[in-house]
């Protein structure tokens, strides 16, 4: 059972159609990324999710039923960093936050220790460093233990020991069996932490699934030899060779799987040549991304 399915959801504000007929279906478990460029419409979706905001066209479900305030308790939502008092300590801000939602006052230890909060409970909030203060948000939001959580680009704005400690928290409660929605426009972020991905671009899905699935980073050959243009030549006519450049004295032979560089050495033998260089190499994951969002739109 998916815990949300969009089905066609459509945004427009005045003369910007900030969503188009949106439709994907959030595994039970899994940590989602909702990734796009900027004003890509990744902020209207979590809005219309957590009823901020309401769709023109379109419907979503949540635990497979249409949302009741029931189903709506057992999500947790950051969309924007909450308004902490600066002078009140971490416990005090969270005994607030408790009140507001009001939830019990019993589940602030609980929710601390598990963002590594418990020796800095009783320090004042500005005492806080970056990562520390989005980790009290991220607190606020477990308080209730909520089943699901979506968080609008939780790293934004940290400092790279902050980015770390938030990742590191996000794969923690991944681990404990949480549903995660998270938007970024780094699809860096969205490799290192999530397992599913939907890419969208001016309110458009491209793609949406698992991340390895949906990101292909087929591997490419670089190779050299001392007449790269006989290599080159070669390289073109061997199976499964999509492609096969000259740069920078190297080869940079493409494939349409991944290639076997043992099969291609004693290929290049059998032709008389012999390689000087030979090494498999990853698609930045830049590239891999610009290659998707220049696909054409569904
Ligand atoms: N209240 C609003 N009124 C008018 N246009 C809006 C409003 N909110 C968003 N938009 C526009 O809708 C589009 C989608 O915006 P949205 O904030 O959902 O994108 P985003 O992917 O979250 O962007 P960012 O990464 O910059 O936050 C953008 O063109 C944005 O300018």
């Amino acid at each position: 059972m998916p815990i949300l399915s969009l089905q066609n959801i459509s945004k427009r504000y005045g003369a910007v159609q900030a969503l188009s007929g949106v439709s994907f279906e959030v595994p039970a478990g899994s940590v989602f990324g909702v990734l796009g460029p900027n004003g890509s419409g990744k902020t209207t979706l979590l809005g219309i999710v957590t009823d901020v905001l309401k769709a023109d066209t379109g419907s979503f479900s949540l635990f497979d039923k249409t949302p009741t305030a029931r189903e709506r308790r057992q999500i947790g939502t950051l969309l924007e960093t909450p308004n902490f008092y600066h002078y009140l300590s971490g416990y005090k801000n969270l005994e607030i936050s408790a009140a507001i939602k009001q939830r019990g006052k019993d589940d602030i230890a609980r929710v601390l220790e598990i963002c590594g909060l418990t020796a800095r409970q009783h320090s004042a909030f500005k005492t806080y460093s970056l990562g520390m203060k989005q980790r009290l948000a991220i607190a606020a939001v477990l308080l209730g233990d909520p089943e699901v959580l979506i968080l609008d680009e939780p790293t934004n704005g940290l400092d790279p020991s902050g980015i770390a400690e938030v990742r590191g928290l996000v794969r923690k409660l991944a681990d404990s069996g949480k549903t995660i929605i998270l938007a970024s426009h780094l699809l860096d972020e969205v490799e290192k932490v999530c397992t599913h991905v939907a890419i969208l671009r001016s309110g458009k899905l491209l793609l949406s699934g698992a991340v390895n699935a949906v990101i292909s980073r087929n591997d490419f050959v670089e190779l050299s030899a001392a007449d790269n243009a006989q290599l080159q030549a070669a390289m073109l006519r061997y199976p499964g060779c999509t492609g096969a450049d000259i740069q920078g004295g190297l080869i940079r032979a493409s494939f349409d799987a991944s290639p076997d560089a043992a099969a291609i050495n004693s290929y290049c033998a059998q032709q008389g040549i012999w390689l000087n260089h030979l090494q498999l190499r990853q698609k930045s994951l830049e590239t891999a991304f610009l290659e998707i969002t220049n696909i054409p739109a569904k």
